[in-house]
Order: structure tokens, then C-alpha cells, then sequence
């Protein structure tokens, strides 16, 4: 259900000329007007920072939409970030200089289910909430990691099965990396991948690496191209009335889109804005509780439909039995996002026990 609105969208053009005199930090986006209150404030019916819904053009219906619980603050610390972080870096020159003249697709060709076996995104994270209570893997390092997942890809590519894409979480309160950090995995798993073929570069191109993050913004999208990202993330429950701009912007860049879902509302709309592959979730971020089952069930609904659209579609989220990957893949999925299992394997160094892992997740073996 979407939220109610603190302010009616009728009243968005009065209070826009009201805070043409306000010190306020303003981000707009195509349908929300973010307002990041640090000035001296003398309007005492403002209740500080916020997202407003911006008045519809003429003849077009309004849409109230808002982030709900857990993840409104969430979104905006993200337009904080990229007020005072991206935005001061000549925005314009930042987000053109990728603009890409090839048409993406790989990564949705890459994880489309090729028989009995879902396709597998390993999503590398610092620190997992997902868990309870939540984990940290302090000791883990961008060139180890590449490393380590490049020997499990090498060990499962004798398999029918195995890793197609590597996903880097990079928000600091939720995950515990950063761009930096995403950059860095960038540039180790290409050497990986390089040094695994004995330096020739045509010999293997490297499995595309998606940033995930809470993405608002498309100056985000720019600085995931920029470190050298082929994919994103886009949570929809934090950006759904600017999804179909978003993932506008990601294609011109040359970057793939993942939209993750959690209830119909968000297929429905994330399905009509165009999203080409979906990660249906089993965590509700808004009340930051993991529901098991969730994904399976709006896979269940969805897929098939989905799919008549050419939509690729995930799990994710307390993926850590072989049950649970039998409960998604019986659904038609086409693959699952695997972060904390994989982690867990991989946290001792061990390439072999990581590879091991994977492959009684995906077969029960
Ligand atoms: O990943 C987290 O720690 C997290 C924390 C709070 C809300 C959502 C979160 N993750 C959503 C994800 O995308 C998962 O990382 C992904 O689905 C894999 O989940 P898992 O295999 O349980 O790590």
C-alpha cells in the first residue's frame, strides 16, 4: 500500500514559490522535491527535511508515493550524499562523459535461467543485516575477494552451474563499503580475471560487477559508471516514482539495471517503467524484517507473466539451504542473489569450501 502523504500534492506550487525564500537545500528529481533543511528556519510549519511529491503537468493524474518507515531517513541521507558529495563534481561533465553508444544487455542475457539451474549473483558485503544479529567480516579485502571469487567462478565453470555476475554493497550504515571500495574490487577482479588468462585480455572478459547501493539520484548511476560498474541496483521501495527515469538514465550510460521488488505494487509499476530484470526480495526494508518466503510467493504470481515480457527473474534475500534455492527454482526463476551464505563460506579464504558451498546450494550434494 503506498503511504499517505504529510502534504497534499495540491498544495506543492504554493509551498514551492513559499521556499524560493527559504534556505533550504533543494534536489529535484523528476517527481520529488527533496528538501534538506540546515538553514535557519523562521517558518514554523515546516517540519523539517522531507519528500514532496512535485505537482503533476496539466491532465496527469497525481501520483502519492513515499518511502515508507526504515527506509524514508535511508533516503534521505542518500540525497545528502549526493548533495554534498557528487553534485559539487561539475554534475553535468560527470554524468555525459559515459554516455554509452552501446545497447546493454549482457547482464540480462547473462543471468536468464539456461535449464535446471538458476543463474547465481554473489552479492559482497562488509557487513550483513540479514542476519541476526548482523555480521561483520572485518578482514575482507577487495583484491582477497576478487581473488576468492574468481577461483570459485574458475571451479564452478566445470559445472552446469555457477556464478554469472558479482554484486558490490556498498552503503556505509548498511554494508560497510564504499564507492572507493567498490572501485577497488573493480580494478582487482579485472587483474584477476587478466592474470587468470595468463595476461591476454581477449582471452576472458570479466563477470560484470553491479553496485548496489540505495541509488535516488542519477548523478549515483554516474558514479557507478565511473568507477567502472556495468550494472546497478535500484531498490524500488526507495525510488519508485523516479524509476522509470532512473533506469532511463542508467541505459544511457551503458549500465545494465536490477530492480529489487518486494510487493506486487512494485513489480506492477517496476514492470510498466521498464525494468528488464527483477530481484524479487524476502527482506522488507521498510521494516527491515526478513519475511521468508515473500519472494517465492511473488515469484509464484509473477513470473510467468514476467517473463512473456522478457523480464529476467531473481531471488534474493536468506537465500541459505538447498531447500530454499528448490523453493525459488520451482517457481521458474531464473536465478538468485546469494550474499550472506557466500560470505560465510568464503570469510575462512577458502576457495575449495566457498566452491563447495555454492554447489550444495544449488544441488543438495
Ligand atoms: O543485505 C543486507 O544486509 C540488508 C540489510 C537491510 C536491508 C536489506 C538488506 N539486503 C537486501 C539484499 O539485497 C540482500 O543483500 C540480498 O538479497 C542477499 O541477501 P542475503 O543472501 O540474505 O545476504
Amino acid at each position: 500500500m503506498p503511504c499517505r502523504s504529510r502534504r497534499p500534492v495540491s498544495t506543492c506550487r504554493r509551498r514551492a514559490a513559499e521556499n524560493v525564500r527559504r534556505r533550504h537545500l533543494r534536489v529535484a528529481t523528476t517527481r520529488w522535491r527533496v528538501q534538506l533543511d540546515y538553514g535557519e528556519d523562521d517558518d514554523d510549519d515546516d517540519d523539517g527535511k522531507g519528500l514532496e511529491v512535485m505537482s503533476e503537468p496539466e491532465g496527469e493524474e497525481a501520483v502519492q508515493w513515499y518511502p515508507e518507515g526504515a527506509l524514508h531517513p535511508m533516503v534521505l541521507r542518500k540525497f545528502e550524499e549526493v548533495h554534498y558529495g557528487l553534485q559539487p563534481r561539475q554534475p553535468l561533465h560527470f554524468r555525459l562523459k559515459y554516455l554509452s553508444s552501446q545497447p546493454a544487455g549482457s547482464i540480462r542475457k547473462a543471468l536468464r535461467r539456461r535449464g535446471t539451474w538458476p543463474s547465481v549473483v554473489v552479492d559482497l558485503k562488509h557487513m550483513s543485516g540479514t542476519v541476526d544479529p548482523p555480521t561483520a567480516y572485518n578482514d575482507l579485502t577487495m583484491p582477497w575477494a576478487a581473488d576468492l571469487f574468481y577461483r570459485v567462478y574458475r571451479q564452478m565453470g566445470r559445472e552446469p552451474f555457477g556464478i554469472r555476475a558479482m554484486m558490490v554493497s556498498t552503503d556505509r550504515e548498511l554494508y560497510g563499503l564504499s564507492t572507493e571500495a567498490l572501485h577497488d574490487f573493480v580494478l582487482n577482479w579485472k587483474r584477476t580475471f587478466r592474470a587468470g588468462a595468463g595476461g591476454d585480455e581477449s582471452l576472458e572478459t570479466p563477470l560484470p560487477v553491479i553496485h548496489k547501493d540505495l541509488m535516488v539520484h542519477p548523478l549515483q548511476l554516474a558514479e557507478a559508471a565511473e568507477v567502472g560498474a556495468k550494472g546497478v541496483l535500484l531498490v524500488a521501495g526507495c525510488c519508485l516514482p523516479d524509476l522509470e527515469h532512473l533506469l532511463n538514465t542508467a541505459y544511457a550510460l551503458g549500465l545494465e539495471a536490477i530492480v529489487e521488488v518486494y510487493n506486487d505494487e512494485e513489480v506492477e509499476r517496476s514492470a510498466a517503467a521498464g525494468a528488464g530484470v527483477m530481484v524479487m526480495s524476502n527482506i522488507n526494508r521498510a521494516k527491515r524484517v526478513m519475511q521468508k518466503g515473500n519472494a517465492a510467493a511473488l515469484l509464484e504470481r509473477w513470473c510467468t507473466h514476467l517473463h512473456t515480457l522478457g523480464v529476467v527473474c531473481l531471488a534474493g534475500g536468506g537465500i541459505r539451504t538447498h531447500e530454499d534455492v528448490e523453493q525459488v527454482r520451482d517457481t521458474g526463476a531464473d536465478g538468485i542473489v546469494l550474499g550472506e551464505a557466500m560470505m560465510r563460506a568464503a570469510v575462512d579464504r577458502n576457495a575449495d569450501e566457498a566452491a563447495d558451498t555454492l554447489r550444495h546450494l544449488l544441488t543438495g550434494e
